[in-house]
């Protein structure tokens, strides 16, 4: 699968979405029906309080859970009908991922981080590292290319993690809490950052915060109540 030339068609397309758990022997409608379409290059917060649904969601936008009701359509393609291997392929070509915490490779260095997601896609190892230490560069981690996770800052880290979501230039970057686990002087530096880089490259991105003020620095607040986007 290429990417696909922009027609102007939405890079994600939800249709009536809808999750449920059973806990307990009690049912709960987590996502009861969720519509919600992002334009190519369009940034959107996803915000609600804790409990609402937004990791629930971005697992069913991400591809990696089944469980879910409703059509997904990303980059034109009915995510629903394909199989795992297909699906794995189109998570892989067009999604970038970040959590609110790292989940780096503890055994790789920042660089090495960085240059694994674009093996998988079979980019030379040479270009990938120049694709790593652009992206690193780019978030002023010039100098620590060569260190672990362990050896970096908890903002260098999220920087890291940034970079290995953008390396890709997937169509759209899935966020949960991006920031949430950094003080609120590094949160706003390393959003900052991260918004400049998706902008640049012309991706979409789904943001699931519970920070009003994070939230107004996107293109589109969309809000999650009671398992349905308004
Ligand atoms: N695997 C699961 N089994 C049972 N219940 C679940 C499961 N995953 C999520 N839930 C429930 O679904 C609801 C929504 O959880 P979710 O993590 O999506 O919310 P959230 O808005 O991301 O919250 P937070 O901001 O605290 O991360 C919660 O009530 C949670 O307990």
């Amino acid at each position: 699968m290429n990417s696909p030339v922009n027609t102007g068609a939405p890079v994600i397309a939800l249709r009536n979405l809808a999750r449920s758990f059973e806990q307990g022997g009690v049912r709960i409608d987590v996502l009861r029906g969720v519509n919600l379409e992002i334009g190519q290059g369009e940034i959107v917060a996803l915000l609600g309080p804790s409990g609402s649904g937004k990791s629930t969601l971005l697992q069913a936008v991400g591809l990696l859970e089944g469980g879910f009701s409703g059509q997904i359509e990303l980059a034109g393609t009915q995510a629903g009908e394909l199989n795992a291997a297909d699906r794995t392929t189109l998570r892989r070509e067009h999604l970038g991922f970040v959590y609110q915490f790292h989940h780096l490779l503890p055994d790789f260095n920042a660089r090495e981080n960085v240059v694994l997601p674009q093996l998988l896609l079979d980019v030379p190892r040479k270009d990938a590292e120049i694709r790593a230490e652009e992206l690193l560069g780019a978030l002023g981690l010039e100098h620590r290319f060569d260190h672990r996770p362990s050896q970096l800052s908890g903002g260098e880290q999220q920087r890291v993690a940034v970079a290995r979501a953008l390396a890709n230039k997937p169509q759209l970057v899935l966020a949960d809490e991006p920031t949430g686990n950094l003080d609120e002087k590094t949160a706003d530096r390393v959003l900052d950052e991260f918004l400049d880089l998706v902008r640049g490259q012309g991706s979409s991105a789904l943001v699931a915060t519970h920070n009003e003020r994070m939230a107004a620095r996107m293109d589109r607040v969309v809000r999650l109540h009671e398992g349905r986007i308004s």
